[in-house]
């Protein structure tokens, strides 16, 4: 049986997109997922997304990394898969979503996608760097030059320190830029690797640069592109957080179970 694909990325955080609506792919192969991620022998992605129906939503969104397994929150991921359904048909220009760590509302807004993310309560500090859950797990440390850094040596120690090894984290490194910017660079757990971009790691970046003094809209520049981030704080808890930035269909294809 031949499975029609869709490849998207968004700021270059890439993905291959399944309309799982009349199908049931069975993404509970790890051997499956990672193959088709694999860069030399498969597709090629930092991961897989499954599209499919919900009764109380638009749509819902499936996750999971290029290493197979199921994975949380994925920000650029949505944002890809936003425009995955308003090319489907599914939405017009608004969408309302439900993701692992709940539901999402999203806007089109021409090259642009805007998604709401959810709300942060807690930002942990530790030593001089920070810890915190923007959908998915996300170390954060600033640096003088994140060009300069060896991201995958630097971020590989921390994801695989006693801490995280277990259940992993994604490790970000910031530079601040100016009163309004910042650059990251993300070591990415379930690709193990640094990718271009990570959305929700962008997001814990730009609160974290919020926590120390910046104001919002936080512009993001990434090896991939930009993303902005907006966010409120009320109280003890950062609200109305925004990521915006384009998402981008690149081909389409197909594969055959048989041939994988
Ligand atoms: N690229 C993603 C982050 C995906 C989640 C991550 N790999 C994890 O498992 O924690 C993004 O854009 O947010």
């Amino acid at each position: 049986m031949a499975i029609s694909f869709y490849k998207y990325q968004g700021t270059g955080n890439d993905f291959i997109m399944v309309d799982n609506r009349k199908l049931n792919f069975p993404a509970d192969d790890e051997t499956l997922v990672k193959h088709l991620c694999d860069r030399r022998t498969g597709i090629g992605a930092d991961g897989l997304i499954l599209l499919q129906d919900h009764p109380d939503y638009d749509f819902e969104m499936v996750y999971y990394n290029a290493d197979g397994r199921l994975g949380s929150m994925c920000g650029n991921g949505a944002r890809c898969t936003v425009r995955f359904a308003r090319q489907l048909g599914v939405i017009e220009d608004v969408a309302c979503f439900l993701a692992a760590d709940g539901e999402h509302q999203a806007s089109v807004e021409r090259d642009l996608i805007q998604l709401k993310m959810s709300d942060v309560s807690e930002i942990e500090q530790v030593g001089e760097d920070y810890y915190l859950n923007t959908g998915s797990p996300h170390y954060v440390r600033f640096v003088d030059d994140v060009e300069e850094l060896d991201v995958f040596e630097e971020g590989r120690s921390i994801r695989y320190n006693d801490r995280f090894k277990a259940e992993g984290t994604n490790v970000n490194f910031v530079q601040r830029l100016s009163d309004d910017a910042i650059f990251v660079r993300t070591y990415e757990r379930g690709v193990e690797d640094e990718t271009l971009s990570c959305g929700t790691g962008v997001t814990a970046c730009a609160l974290v640069a919020g926590l120390e003094g910046m104001e919002s809209p936080v512009r993001v520049k990434t090896l991939g592109g930009e993303l902005e981030v907006a966010f409120e704080q009320e109280g003890n808890v950062i609200k109305y957080i925004y990521l915006i930035g384009p998402a981008k269909h690149v081909f389409t294809g197909s594969f055959s179970l048989q041939q994988v």
